[in-house]
């Protein structure tokens, strides 16, 4: 970021801005947050993570991932504010400061980088990654659909066209393999939150199936009051249950693997709106998305470090 220049978290930024940006975060707050390159997207942009730490050696941790689909703007701005908020508000707030003196938080702001940059230049509702499938012309993988977990199963396509394909394999897409080698090198997260728009939702698993996992009933529990600390800000309305009996079933989702590779406090979120702009959703709303979405998120990482 220029000297002087303020970054705006109330207006949609290129993937170049938010990387600038970042960089600023980690020098204004160099005893909190740093900056760790998880590998390189398919077209070779840089995967970078921000870990909030305060110490100590693979404290359990929290992972919020923001941009996995590239058309769902507001899910990286949202990502960006909480960022900042989280890193503001260490010292400050005693909640959040007595979690971060337990725990760490891994936030991955752009997880799909080429596509996020595709829909600054090309293709405003691209939502997959930028790969490409030998025998077609079409273009990516969804990397919702990409992970070890009911791989290929309802909710799919194996059609490089359409924008459900689960790509040639789990993990093939390499913006997922690198979130996944991190995620299994750590060995100790607690909770894996996902970041989409829109419908205002709050879901846990699963997609790949509409039966009950076991936790059901603490994750609907958390999920329930955490909404309901949302709404306390503007009012607004978000249901919540699992994916597949609350949308749709969708196989090879994040939030799932997740789960079943034991980080039992696994969330996806939908946030604004309901349709009415949907993925184009006004940068008016970002700041009050992001306002409203940290009450959620906080009530969660406070369940997951009492518990
Ligand atoms: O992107 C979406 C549009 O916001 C909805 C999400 C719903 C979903 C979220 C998490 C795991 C599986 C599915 C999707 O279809 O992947
Ligand atoms: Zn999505």
């Amino acid at each position: 970021q220029r000297s002087g220049s303020e970054y705006n978290f109330g207006s949609y930024q290129r993937l170049e801005a938010i990387y600038n940006w970042m960089d600023t975060l980690v020098a204004e707050h160099p005893k909190l947050v740093t900056k760790v390159l998880i590998g390189s997207s398919y077209e070779n942009r840089p995967m970078y993570v921000l870990k909030f730490s305060t110490g100590g050696t693979n404290r359990p941790a929290i992972w919020i991932d923001t941009g996995i689909h590239a058309r769902e703007w507001v899910s990286p701005a949202t990502g960006v504010w909480t960022a900042n908020k989280i890193a503001v508000d260490y010292g400050k707030d005693a909640s959040l400061t007595s979690l971060l003196n337990t725990m760490d938080i891994y936030m991955l702001l752009l997880a799909n980088p080429d596509g996020y940059s595709y829909t600054h230049d090309n293709d405003r509702m691209w939502r997959k990654t930028r790969s490409r499938s030998p025998g077609s012309s079409c273009r990516g993988a969804d990397p919702n659909r990409n992970w070890d977990s009911g791989f290929g199963g309802p909710g799919t396509s194996r059609n490089p066209c359409s924008d459900l394909y689960h790509g040639p394999s789990a993990n093939s897409e390499v913006e997922v393999s690198n979130v996944v080698n991190l995620i299994k090198a750590h060995g100790n997260f607690k909770s894996f939150i996902s970041v989409h728009a829109y419908s205002q939702l709050l879901m846990y698993p699963h997609g790949y199936s509409c039966k009950d996992i076991p936790d059901m009933a603490e994750l609907d529990t958390v999920g329930q009051a955490a909404v309901k600390k949302l709404a306390s800000l503007y009012g607004t309305h978000y249901e919540v249950g699992s994916i597949c009996k609350i949308i749709y079933p969708a196989s090879g989702g994040s939030i799932d693997w997740a789960y079943d590779t034991g980080i039992k406090y696994s969330f996806a979120f939908e946030l604004r709106d309901t349709g009415l702009s949907g993925f184009l959703l006004p940068a008016n709303q970002i700041i009050p998305t992001a306002s409203e979405t940290w009450l959620a998120l906080k009530h969660i990482m406070e369940y997951v470090r009492d518990n």
